[in-house]
């Protein structure tokens, strides 16, 4: 992928009260058999075909070359949510896009088939009424909304596979099917309703839930009361299944302490709900019923498994599946872990399709200590960031700052010192220094072979170490301590530089100046490997490292996660000309461009789109 974003950025202010401490829980989750049963399961649903041998809660297990097999027999399906078009996307919908992505371009480094699937939710009164709000009909509505997502992710480097729209007449077709065959189960009957509903949910509400004045606890609006005639599936009948499936897999639910949450709902007893409406006209009309549309959440979790058909490919339920169903993993915020964990399952086990093989539901991006979202406004604008300071650094700061499954408040200023300490200086700085002293006195071409360089060397031994702890920690979602992983590539290359101090050894001449050069190779080396483990969370900068150690693109498509294994450069490769990679954010020019790149940013989001394949490109 070409990369679009200038890197000397500027700067801004966020931060991050880094909640709990992922790791404790992670080091917990793997001390029961049950949890190493779903390490097994979610990698050989992966990136290896092997099993148990291979799953990264052995923490002894190294492989080898020949232990990993790039297998092409089962595709590696993750989906974030379909994103409610009711209002444009902010940094909490980026969040999740941005964890995915960088999954999804992990698994590939394995050479494995992945499908990553994202896509807009388009129907029901919310949609409606943001429509009428804008003047606009729902359908230009969501056409113009939708078309802000796929610019976004463009913006951020999201390399999707499937995007798939709720008003795709392919989806529509299957959510058809697919409400006909739970009928034919005898799992959907007609009945009065009445309760409390909240639109920006779009769910009615359990009154015990709601605070003073009826309101909705994430949307902090009174719900309306309401009373209709409606189509509800029994989803009490699946009470005892479901049970049984979250003890016989708990890890079916992640991380780990969200699994109580769920199990707590369950327990408390499931009620039936309300799967039409007879107000709405935006929406998939009820089978047989065209005085009531399908309920939103119904329709919508079905995209998962639409998505999966090309367009050209008849709509049926078969054909999709065949495609790639069950998804290896559904990545959502808790907020919808309800509908992933809960009613998800019961829809699918009632039309006898398989189940997702995970749900992981991450925590929020909070303002004020309140979740982000379109509803409440309360939003930070992610197009303005990319702008700012480009997508490698948003993308590195929010997975780098915020524990995977944590909460994690925002502060421009963390943002400028993380990304300026560990992009611009420990890595970007770190190559450019070096290239600089090679093309001083070794032309730019390396002296020597970097495996026969590092014979005998310590830092070869850390950098491998560090490799693979990185690639568990990818494996594990600890997207924060892959990072971390990687840096400390960095930090250690840093001290090794500092400690050889390779620049007087040059002047001393002799066997002191052959040591100068090995010196640099051996960094080098260190930071090639960077720029792999690094490129599933900042793609663009690690292609512009790639390319300043004299590698072409397409040399750099070709990685695999194999070669992070030391020796890759090799003597009299020539280096590209020193070129800094990152620059540093700086204040003052920040402070001048932020204005002018809002701007920028505003405006293109309101230009004509392009086409979907440029989108998608
Ligand atoms: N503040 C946030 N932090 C992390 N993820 C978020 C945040 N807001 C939205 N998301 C992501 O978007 C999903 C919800 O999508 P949705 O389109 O409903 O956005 P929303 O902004 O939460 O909407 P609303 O405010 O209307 O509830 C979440 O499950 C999560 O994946
Ligand atoms: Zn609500």
């Amino acid at each position: 992928m070409a990369c679009r974003v200038q890197h000397s950025m500027q700067n801004s202010f966020w931060f991050l009260s880094s909640s709990r401490l992922y790791s404790t829980i992670q080091s917990q989750k793997f001390q029961s058999k049950n949890q190493k049963y779903f390490c097994k399961k979610l990698l050989s649903s992966s990136s290896f075909s092997k099993g148990v041998r291979y799953c990264s809660c052995s923490a002894t297990t190294s492989y080898t070359d020949a232990d990993i097999n790039y297998s092409n027999a089962e595709a590696f399906v993750l989906t974030t949510p379909l994103y409610y078009v009711n209002a444009p996307p902010h940094m909490g919908s980026a969040y999740t896009t941005i964890a995915a992505d960088t999954i999804a371009r992990f698994q590939r480094l394995f050479r494995k088939k992945v499908i990553f699937i994202t896509g807009t939710d388009e129907h029901g009164e919310k949609i409606a009424s943001a429509a009428g709000a804008n003047g606009s009909s729902p359908r230009e509505h969501c056409d113009s909304v939708s078309q802000a997502y796929k610019l976004l992710w463009r913006d951020l480097d999201i390399a999707y596979d499937k995007f798939i729209r709720t008003t795709d007449t392919k989806h529509e077709a299957l959510v058809k099917e697919f409400y006909s065959k739970v009928l034919a189960n005898g799992d959907i009957y007609r009945a009065d309703y009445e309760g409390l509903y909240c639109v920006n949910c779009e769910e009615y509400k359990d009154e015990k839930e709601l605070l003073e004045n009826n309101c909705c606890s994430m949307h902090l609006n009174p719900c309306v009361r309401r009373k209709e005639d409606n189509y509800f599936f029994a989803l009490s009948k699946y009470q005892k299944r479901l049970e049984d499936t979250l003890t016989e897999n708990p890890d079916f639910v992640q991380p780990s302490y969200r699994l109580n949450e769920v199990q707590g709902w369950i327990k408390s007893g499931l009620r039936d709900f309300s799967i039409s409406r007879a107000s709405v006209d935006w929406g998939i009309a009820v089978p047989n019923d065209d005085k009531q549309t399908i309920y939103v959440w119904f329709d919508a979790l079905l995209g998962y498994i639409s998505a999966l058909l090309d367009d050209k490919e008849k709509p049926n339920l078969q054909t999709a599946i065949s495609s790639g169903w069950p998804a290896s993993l559904h990545l959502i915020g808790k907020d919808i872990l309800r509908f992933h964990a809960v009613y998800w399952p019961a829809m699918l086990m009632s039309a006898g399709l398989s189940l997702p093989k995970m749900v992981f539901g991450h925590g929020f991006l909070t303002k004020d200590g309140l979740k982000m979202g379109k509803s409440l406004g309360n939003t930070l604008e992610p197009t303005d960031l990319v702008h700012r300071f480009g997508s490698d650094a948003v993308r590195y700061f929010f997975l780098k700052e915020v524990e995977f499954g944590s909460d994690g408040d925002y502060s421009e200023d963390r943002f400028i010192n993380i990304i300026n300490a560990h992009l611009a200086n420990t890595i970007g700085n770190l190559l450019n220094r070096t290239l600089g002293l090679l093309k001083k006195n070794c032309q730019s071409t390396l002296a020597i072979d970097s495996a026969i360089a590092a014979e005998g060397n310590a830092l070869k031994d850390t950098v491998e170490i560090l490799a693979e702890k990185a690639r568990k920690h990818y494996e594990n979602l600890e997207l924060s301590s892959a990072c971390e992983a990687v840096l400390e590539i960095g930090n250690a290359g840093n001290v090794y530089i500092d400690g050889q101090a390779p620049w007087s050894l040059f002047k001393q001449g002799g066997s002191a100046f052959e040591t100068a050069a090995k010196d640099l190779v051996i960094v080098l080396e260190a930071l090639r490997i960077i720029a792999i483990a690094l490129s599933p969370i900042t793609p663009s900068l690690c292609l512009r490292i790639y390319t300043q150690l004299g590698y072409s693109e397409d040399q750099f498509k070709a990685v695999t996660w194999n070669d992070t294994k030391w020796g890759g450069l090799k003597c009299g490769q020539i280096m590209a000309q020193p070129n800094p990679v990152f620059g540093r954010i700086e204040l003052e020019t920040e402070a001048k461009n932020a204005g002018e790149s809002a701007k920028r940013a505003s405006k293109k989001m309101n230009k004509t789109p392009k086409t979907q394949k440029a989108v998608e490109a």
